[in-house]
């Protein structure tokens, strides 16, 4: 399995909810080694272009709202197979199909507040770590690999 990275953002709700701390805190004892992170409320256009391919459901307007609502906690997490792993971790889209376990399984109910955005593609990951984080991660050697890694 390849190194790759991926773009997790905890939502206005996971904020809100003080869930930064446990979400941080899975993605670490994975084993994944965070090269990224800024809590920021980006403008309405910046959602907007995030979720572009969406803008044509019926939910969009209300996707907006909800994400502009307050502050995002936007990560790049780096490892092998990071991108699957990250949503599994993450769970189903809709909090009725996530398996207990994963993020969205255990932390909340309704597809409309569900906690978190993980990268879909190794392509898509790099279009939004770009998008989200233009300026670029930071590289370093984490002294767990050894452990981590055969
Ligand atoms: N039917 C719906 N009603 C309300 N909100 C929805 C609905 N479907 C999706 N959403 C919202 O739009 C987001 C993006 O939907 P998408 O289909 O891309 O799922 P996803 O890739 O699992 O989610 P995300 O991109 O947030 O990780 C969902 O996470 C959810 O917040």
């Amino acid at each position: 399995m390849s190194s790759e990275r991926t773009y997790i953002m905890i939502k206005p709700d996971g904020v809100q909810r003080g869930l930064v701390g446990e979400i941080i805190k899975r993605f670490e004892q994975k084993g994944f080694k965070l090269v990224a992170m800024k809590l920021w409320a980006p403008p309405r256009e910046f959602m907007e272009n995030h979720y572009a391919d969406l803008s044509s459901k019926g939910f969009f307007a209300g996707l907006i709202e909800y994400m502009v609502s307050g502050p995002v906690c936007s990560m790049v997490w780096e490892g092998a197979g990071a991108v699957a792993a990250g949503r599994v971790m993450l769970g189903a889209t809709k909090p009725s199909d996530s398996a207990t376990g994963s993020i969205r399984g255990d932390f909340c109910i309704e597809v409309g507040r569900n906690i978190c955005h993980g990268s879909d593609t190794v392509e898509n990951a790099n279009k939004e770590i770009e998008l989200w984080f233009p300026d670029g991660v930071t590289e370093w050697d984490s002294c767990q690999k050894a452990w981590i890694y055969e």
